[in-house]
């Protein structure tokens, strides 16, 4: 069944002569469980793409489709509610709350959306995350690829159907970048998520089920099972 769609996506900034098509007639389908990695080179509409598949931004015209929902026309509080219910998010500079430790961190977006902590769940995806020892640790006592790997146990925590990833390992060096890598495409099985993941790294594409080349806002090529 196929979690994410989108059809004749359309993101435009700018008005008139200012004009900039960045996503320009999008049509996608993603299946459930499948990790895909979008390349693409720099301004061709890969985060713009991202941000719509994950409710942060709102289309010029077209669908998104996510589990059989359009959140094309959903409103700012709607579109706050299904993201924290349905995406995690993991970005190039994790974006951690510094004046929280580590387990505050990644509980966060369980606390905001006014839930109780599933203690088991959380200390399943802290062990998976080999964060155990630094639960206490505020994210600036940590290196990159462990302020990454909270990142991710945060995005994980709340249990998202799909995780969206938008270069994760830009600021890692290729031996940390290999194993958050692998503890991504670890948890997301184990978890049994959807994966998008951005990239410009070929190697990392090459991991994916399925390689999307994005131009000038649009698909150019798709490969991959
Ligand atoms: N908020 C915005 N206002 C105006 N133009 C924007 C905005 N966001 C993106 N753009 C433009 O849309 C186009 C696509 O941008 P986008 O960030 O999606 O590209 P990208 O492929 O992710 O690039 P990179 O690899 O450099 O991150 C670019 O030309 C960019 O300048």
């Amino acid at each position: 069944m196929s979690v994410l769609k989108t059809e004749a996506l359309k993101k435009y900034y700018g008005k008139d002569s200012n004009t900039v098509k960045a996503l320009d007639g999008v049509d996608l389908e993603i299946q459930e469980g499948e990790f895909v990695a979008v390349v693409g080179t720099s301004g061709s509409g890969k985060s713009t793409l991202l941000h719509m598949l994950g409710g942060l931004d709102t289309p010029t015209s077209g669908k998104v489709i996510v589990g059989g929902k359009d959140i094309s026309g959903m409103t700012d509080e709607q579109l706050t509610i299904f993201r924290r219910r349905n995406v995690g998010f993991v970005f190039q500079n994790y974006n951690l709350v510094p004046v929280l430790n580590v387990y505050e961190n990644i509980v966060l977006p369980i606390e905001l959306d006014g839930n109780t902590v599933d203690e088991g769940f959380v200390e399943n995806i802290i062990e998976t995350l080999g964060l155990s020892e630094k639960k206490n640790n505020l994210p600036n006592n940590l290196s990159g690829g462990q302020q990454q790997r909270v990142a991710i146990a945060r995005a994980l925590a709340t249990k998202p159907s799909i995780l969206l990833a938008d270069e994760p390992t830009g600021n890692l060096d290729s031996k940390t970048s290999q194993d958050v890598l692998g503890i991504l495409k670890m948890t997301s099985t184990k978890f049994h998520q959807t994966m998008v993941m951005i990239t410009h790294n070929e190697q990392i594409a090459q991991l994916a089920d399925r390689v999307i080349r994005i131009e000038d806002g649009q698909i150019a090529a798709v490969e991959g099972r």
